[in-house]
């Protein structure tokens, strides 16, 4: 599996190509979703003790298969009944097996503010996350340079799509001025070498401004590694795979 960072600027082509066979701006402006009213992942967060922002995606490019049979619309509905205070959507189809339609049914059947989790490159995806009913979109650090964060999270915040920002490091924090950042995400997995480490990202919380929320993102495969990462500081976790598998063991019990 190549390397997702490398492949970002081939990616960017790809998104451009997209565009090209895809619906004008103007079309993704009339979905009714275009002009409702988002809900505040940010709020959420900080309105809960442990913010659990729990994960939907079939694959990954670390693991392969992970649920490819999961039904978005089940998913969504039990992870509002498990206390989740926000649900993430990979609409990647290359990576993760997702899709915007995931997205759109994931929004329409439950309350959860809905994150979009893509690599959010150019600013028709940020058009395209609004007009398919996200509340959120995720920025990465270290995919793009400073100019190119900063206009997309000015047409984000324009169209009222919260931020979040996603770092590996502490430094990367500097890359977007703290006005356009919603939460922090702090990426326990390196996204070259796949390698996982939640102390690296624990070891990161006293050099992040205190006063922005911090969410502790992949890698967290257990109760346990949550309630640390929550009593040592972080506002919320991100959870993906562990609870994607779990949701694959009751789904091959009931048959
Ligand atoms: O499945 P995990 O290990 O719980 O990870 C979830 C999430 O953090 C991960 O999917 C992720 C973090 N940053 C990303 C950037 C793009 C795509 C996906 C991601």
């Amino acid at each position: 599996m190549k390397r997702i960072l490398e492949e970002i600027t081939g990616y960017q082509q790809l998104v451009v190509n997209l565009k090209k066979q895809k619906m004008p701006v103007e079309v993704l402006k009339s979905f009714p979703e275009f002009s409702s009213s988002t809900r505040s992942l940010k709020q959420a967060v900080a309105g809960s003790g442990q913010g659990i922002i729990a994960e939907f995606k079939r694959r990954s490019p670390s693991k392969e298969a992970i649920n490819l049979k999961a039904d978005v619309i089940e998913i969504a509905q039990s992870y509002e009944q498990m206390g989740a205070v926000g649900m993430s959507v990979l609409t990647n189809q290359r990576y993760f097996g997702g899709s915007l339609e995931d997205l759109q049914l994931a929004k329409s059947v439950c309350k959860l503010p809905i994150l979009r989790k893509d690599f959010m490159v150019d600013p028709y995806q940020i058009y395209e996350a609004k007009a398919y009913g996200a509340d959120a979109i995720l920025l990465i650090a270290n995919a793009l340079p400073s100019e190119k964060l900063e206009e997309l999270a000015v047409l984000a915040h324009d169209l009222g799509l919260e931020i979040l920002f996603e770092i590996h490091q502490a430094e990367e924090i500097k890359k977007l001025a703290p006005k356009y950042i919603d939460l922090i995400g702090v990426n326990n997995r390196n996204l070259r070498t796949f390698d996982v480490d939640l102390q690296q990202g624990l070891d990161m919380l006293p050099h992040l401004p205190s006063e922005l929320l911090k969410i502790s993102e992949s890698g967290i495969q257990d109760r346990e590694s949550i309630e640390k990462l929550i009593q040592q500081g972080f506002n919320g976790v991100l959870v993906g795979e562990f609870f994607m598998k779990q949701k694959r063991s009751e789904q091959q019990n009931r048959k």
